[in-house]
């Protein structure tokens, strides 16, 4: 059994982390921390876990999550990279759902996140979490970065064009996310009635995603192909439901006689958590919510040159915690649909 802890047990994605992990078979959960919860029972604040989880909330504390196996952090961005040094030191394996290993350029964290980076020498050994890019160096991995929602999302619906060098001008991403993006603290932005009923982009001048999945494009490319040179836009929108994310990809390709449909079934070949749809489909975030899939569709209107990828996920499993244990599963040599391997909730 791998002995597991998680840091930040309350938020959406620490709790997306106890469903999957209470019932997955080669887990044993040890310790999930929370300041403003600790010494309460866990399945006292999340009754859906009654019956399967039989556990205290306790205070974060380094020297008892040094007898796990696995820490997960699912907290916010700049906590992990206080404690992660001390945890590897003392031979525990990390991932963090957090983006404080996820850009490998220091003065870019510093730039998007505001802070300087605490343990750069430790960033450098960490790895990307997007196993459809990097499952081999996963499985060594003693740090594993968790990439944020937008990111999987988009990277995945990008990443056949870009790897075969058929992208030629600008990519417009155009993001849709539910409110549980956001997370569970209190915020006006999210109360029901400022989300509901209505719809809004944000961060039009900058998001903090945009360096992500810049980075991961540049990352790509196959061998003598060429990179991606044009500008990369991003525009995420709050949209008025909980979970989902829905990525509308737009680029030019080179090669108008590409079949477009075969290099997406061929590039996600095998893989347990891509499905590329048929042509034509218009996959639906309801179609993808709970579970760990990410479903896309490649569509070129009007046979044209303009390209439209279509790419949904839940956030908070693809898009977080069900990556997390994907990964994991991967680091612990398991089958990775391991505790993963179930339908989306229907309606
Ligand atoms: N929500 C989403 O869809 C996604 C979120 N992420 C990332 O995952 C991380 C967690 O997100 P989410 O679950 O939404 O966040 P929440 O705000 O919902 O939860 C944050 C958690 O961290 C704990 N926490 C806060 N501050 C500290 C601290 N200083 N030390 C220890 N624990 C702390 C909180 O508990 P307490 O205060 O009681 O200790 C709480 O359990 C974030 O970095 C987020 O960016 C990534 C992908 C998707
Ligand atoms: C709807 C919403 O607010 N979404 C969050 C992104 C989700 C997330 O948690 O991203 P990180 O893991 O990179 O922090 C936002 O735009 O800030």
């Amino acid at each position: 059994m791998i002995k597991v802890g998680i840091v930040g047990g309350t938020g959406y994605t620490g709790a997306e982390l106890l469903r999957l992990l209470s019932v997955h078979p080669d887990v044993e959960l040890s310790m999930i921390t929370s300041r403003s919860e600790a010494g309460k029972s866990v399945s006292a604040l999340f009754s859906g876990l009654r019956g399967k989880l039989d556990l205290n909330f306790s205070l974060p504390d380094n020297e008892q999550l040094s007898s796990c196996d696995l820490v997960f952090f699912a907290t916010p961005n700049g906590i992990a990279m206080e404690s992660v040094p001390e945890l590897l030191s003392a031979g525990v394996r990390v991932i963090d759902l957090a983006a404080d290993f996820r850009l490998s350029d220091t003065s870019l964290w510093k730039q998007w996140y505001g802070v300087e980076h605490a343990c750069p020498d430790v960033l450098k050994e960490a790895v990307y979490g997007l196993p459809e890019m990097n499952r081999a160096d996963i499985a060594d991995a003693r740090l594993v970065a968790n990439p944020g929602c937008y990111p999987t999302a988009t990277q995945l619906g990008l990443l056949p064009l870009v790897r075969a060098g058929l992208v030629s001008g600008n990519i417009m991403v155009d993001a849709k996310s539910g409110v549980s993006g956001a997370g569970r603290g209190a915020n006006v932005g999210t109360l029901l009635c400022e989300a509901s009923e209505s719809f809004k982009a944000y961060g039009v001048s900058g998001h903090r995603h945009l360096p992500e999945i810049q980075q991961g494009i540049e990352r790509m490319p196959g061998t003598g192909v060429s990179p991606f040179t044009g500008d990369l836009v991003f525009v995420p929108h709050l949209t008025p439901m909980i979970r989902g994310i829905h990525s509308t990809l737009y680029c030019t390709v080179k090669d108008r006689g590409i079949d477009l449909q075969a290099l997406y079934e061929n590039t996600f070949e095998g893989e347990p958590f891509v499905d590329v749809m048929p042509a034509g489909s218009h996959p639906e975030t309801r179609s993808v919510r709970g579970c760990n899939q990410c479903r896309i569709a490649v569509h070129r209107p009007q046979g044209g040159d303009t390209v439209v990828i279509l790419s949904v996920i839940d956030n908070l499993v693809k898009g977080a915690a069900g990556q997390a244990v994907q990964n994991m599963n991967i680091m612990f040599g398991l089958d990775e649909m391991t505790g993963l391997d179930f339908p989306a909730a229907m309606p």
